[in-house]
């Protein structure tokens, strides 16, 4: 089993019958998303979903999670997360499949938000993982220079040859910061350029955090 399944399945051990859960993106909760169809298929494990990405929504659909629109579900119990690197007060940065906008919504209409890592996302300080910025498309050149005046060495993110285009139809700007000091203030700066929709520092959202180790062991972390 790999690290990051590890992780998941201690996860989702913390979903109950009758919850209300968000299901997250990226490789991490890919493994969550498989342990909640077992879990529906063999214990008959009775939940609703929200996803945050068209791919987790698909893949909920695959193995028979019952997924609702967002209109019929007013608050979720828990959402199941990955992240790209995690820091000691279990601040986050996210948005590595560009996923982060939805996430964030979903992760703030969540009583608790649950992130599943490997070892290799804790880190002492964040910033090392270039930090994603969601911009929307008018006027992108100046919404750029704005992040490069705040000192944020933005580059768009490409794939496969294009512009990356997330599910909102917005382009992510990756940036380059290194080694963030205050990621609180950084978080809010971000967010007061016009044409920045969200970033991906996700400050104090974090309720528990599951580091699998590569000993085999699982450090299960509690914001304080
Ligand atoms: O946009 C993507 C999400 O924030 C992911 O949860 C994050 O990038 C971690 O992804 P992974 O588990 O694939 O490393």
């Amino acid at each position: 089993m790999n690290l990051k399944q590890l992780a998941a399945i201690k996860a989702v051990e913390m979903i109950e019958d009758g919850m209300k859960v968000g299901l997250g993106t990226g490789s991490t909760a890919y493994w969550a998303i498989q342990e909640i169809g077992r879990r529906v298929k063999e214990e008959g494990l009775r939940i609703e979903t929200v996803a945050t990405s068209q791919a987790s929504e698909d893949l909920a659909r695959e193995l028979e999670i019952p997924i609702l629109p967002f209109s019929e579900i007013p608050h979720l119990d828990l959402t199941i997360d990955g992240a790209d690197e995690v820091d000691p007060q279990l601040n986050l940065i996210k948005g590595g499949g560009g996923a982060l906008l939805r996430e964030k919504i979903v992760a703030s209409n969540s009583d608790k938000l649950i992130i599943i890592v490997d070892e290799s996302k804790s880190v002492e300080t964040l910033g090392a993982f270039a930090l994603p910025v969601e911009v929307v498309p008018f006027a992108c050149e100046w919404t750029l220079a704005a992040l490069e005046r705040l000192g944020c060495k933005p580059e768009w993110r490409v794939k496969d040859g294009e512009q990356f285009v997330t599910d909102n139809g917005n382009y992510i700007a990756d940036c380059r910061i290194e080694r963030i000091e205050d990621a609180p203030l950084l978080e809010q700066q971000l967010n007061r350029i016009p044409g920045v929709v969200d970033n991906g520092l996700f400050i104090d959202m974090a309720s528990i955090v599951i580091v699998a180790c590569s000993d085999g062991t699982i450090d299960v972390r509690n914001r304080k």
